[in-house]
């Protein structure tokens, strides 16, 4: 998908929301659990009862990964369900990888080839041969990490050098030199709150993806006014607070009232870029 494409499907759904699907069966209604793949049956419901109201999905590799062969075949099968039934909505395979060259080759090709994802999250700090491997493929995006929603971030993203710069600043910076903001985006978590608008002036252009509101108790409204560009350059990334707003037999129609209300939230703001 182009970043065109991912812009006008923001505008024409009014919505920069992505849905997580972090899919754990130690979570999901136990009534599922019966079914021949109860991953996949919650993913299937998940996504019927968010899809008006997201422009993108993201399974975390882990939570497929975690149970094996079983796993896997759900993500396969979940990736290809958005794909053949929802073709509009992006999908971001968040996997965090990178290595070295030869390897990452092999983990592009994964997420690209074999999987279809449209985007893959990767770790920067095995440098350029790690993530140039993922950039050959066109209209494919690497979603690198910048800024993580979570603690640790101050242990080395926030550090400074002897000059005064962060590691995430140089991060911004140095792969830039490596792509465009057509294949190019960054993490950002929702929980850096003001950092966004230190992050906007080393990358005006790019889109963000953005987890940490929801459970992580980040506010949408402060990545707005610090995050959002002209062309919104935001994917906001609920999981848990979207998938297991209610855990019983009505956790579809909690979905959609959850991925709904924050969809609402979205359009107020995208009023004031898009007329
Ligand atoms: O900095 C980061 C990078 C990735 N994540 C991932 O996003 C989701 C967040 O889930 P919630 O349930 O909405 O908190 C999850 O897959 C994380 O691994 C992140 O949170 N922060």
């Amino acid at each position: 998908m182009t970043r065109e494409n991912l812009i006008e499907n923001i505008k024409q759904k009014q919505s920069f929301l992505c849905v997580g699907l972090d899919t754990d069966l130690t979570k999901i209604p136990a009534y599922l659990l019966e079914e021949e793949d109860p991953i996949y049956s919650f993913n299937k419901a998940i996504i019927d009862a968010t899809a008006p109201y997201c422009v993108a999905y993201k399974p975390n590799t882990a939570f497929y990964e975690s149970i094996g062969i079983k796993g896997i075949w759900a993500l396969e099968k979940t990736i290809e369900y958005i794909r053949t039934k929802y073709p509009q909505q992006f999908i971001i395979l968040d996997a965090k990888r990178g290595d070295i060259g030869n390897t990452s080759e092999m983990y592009a090709k994964s997420a690209f080839e074999h999987l279809k994802a449209n985007a893959v999250t990767v770790a920067p700090y095995m440098g350029e041969d790690s993530v140039k491997p993922f950039l050959i493929y066109p209209n494919k995006w690497v979603i690198l990490l910048a800024l993580t929603s979570n603690k640790g971030s101050a242990d080395f993203q926030l550090t400074e050098d002897s000059n005064g710069e962060k590691l995430f600043e140089k991060v911004l910076k140095k792969s830039q030199e490596w792509a465009t903001d057509e294949q190019l985006m960054y993490v950002v978590g929702a929980t850096q709150g003001s950092m966004f608008a230190e992050i906007r002036k080393y990358a005006p252009n790019h889109f963000l993806l953005v987890p940490g509101v929801g459970a992580q108790g980040g506010s949408l409204e402060e990545v707005v006014k610090y995050g959002m560009n002209k062309d919104c350059g935001l994917l906001v990334n609920s999981s848990r607070g979207i998938i297991y707003a209610d855990p019983t037999e009505k956790f579809a129609s909690a979905a959609t009232q959850e991925a709904k209300k924050i969809q609402q939230e979205m359009a107020g703001y995208l009023k004031e870029i898009f007329q």
